[in-house]
């Protein structure tokens, strides 16, 4: 087959990671007080793909989503991001990575309340980020389900549908890569699967990666794979999983006797 056939998107070719981490160590405090929240952890994500990040409270997803979208610096080892190292780059070239190739989804909503939810999505552009094609912004907001919604506030819409406004503000400037953390813990379990079903839309429709920090397993059921992370490390994961067969992974052996 020819290489030169008609690349669907300008990112690398599907199922090539689009974020790694290699060694990548993480420690807070000092001496007897140190914690080691990442311990050597070498994990790839794939383009295209929606992975979640599971395992135990203090496992370390938090930090590692940190990390990764290059909002905390690894104590060593190495992150690349849409082909940046995050250690070659200055914090100035780090927020400007962050603003201009990163999507961020977090569990409180983190929109304005003064503006519209049309200006909540666009805002990106209008802090010096990429311009956003009109087309693709209506694409989106008509995917989200927002259509009839970009003129309220946020304090005139449900959870839901703010964290889909959050979700379009994050998708805006088509990102490399859409970070998420517990993008569903503020949600009941109904709204929150609605959201977690755009975030797959998201995927299939846009080609969009995804990375989502998670505790619950029917929100990580969501994904294509799911990354298991204990005591700072990976442990192992799955593709394609469902619910109960992530239960049962995070499930200590015996505990369920
Ligand atoms: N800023 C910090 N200062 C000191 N210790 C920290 C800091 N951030 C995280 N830690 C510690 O690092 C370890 C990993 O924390 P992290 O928040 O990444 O875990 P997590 O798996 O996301 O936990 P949770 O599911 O409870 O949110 C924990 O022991 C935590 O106490």
């Amino acid at each position: 087959m020819s290489l030169s056939s008609s690349p669907p998107r300008p990112e690398a070719p599907a199922n090539a990671p689009v974020v790694y981490a290699a060694e990548l160590v993480k420690s807070f405090g000092r001496q007897s007080a140190a914690v080691t929240a990442l311990d050597r952890v070498s994990v790839a994500f794939e383009a295209g793909r929606f992975t979640s990040i599971m395992g135990p409270s203090g496992s370390g997803k938090s930090t590692l989503l940190h990390c990764l979208a290059g909002l905390e610096r690894p104590s060593s080892g190495s992150v690349v991001v849409a082909g940046a190292d995050l250690a070659r780059l200055s914090d100035t070239q780090l927020t400007m990575l962050r603003r201009d190739r990163l999507g961020f989804v977090f569990q409180a909503f983190n929109l304005i309340p003064t503006l519209t939810a049309e200006e909540n999505i666009t805002l990106g552009e209008r802090i010096g980020g990429p311009r956003i094609d009109p087309e693709w912004m209506s694409h989106v907001v008509r995917v989200l389900g927002l259509t009839d919604r970009l003129r309220h506030r946020p304090s005139e819409l449900s959870g839901g549908q703010q964290q889909r406004v959050a979700i379009a503000r994050a998708l805006a400037h088509r990102p490399a890569v859409v970070f998420a953390d517990e993008p569903t813990g503020n949600l009941d379990s109904h709204t929150g699967g609605e959201v977690l079903h755009f975030l797959r839309l998201a995927v299939e429709r846009f080609g969009q990666t995804i990375v989502m920090v998670t505790h619950d397993p029917a929100a990580a059921a969501h994904s294509h794979r799911v990354v298991f992370l204990r005591d700072g490390r990976v442990e192992g994961e799955l593709r394609n999983p469902s619910a109960e067969a992530i239960l049962a992974r995070l499930t200590p052996r015996g505990a369920a006797a």
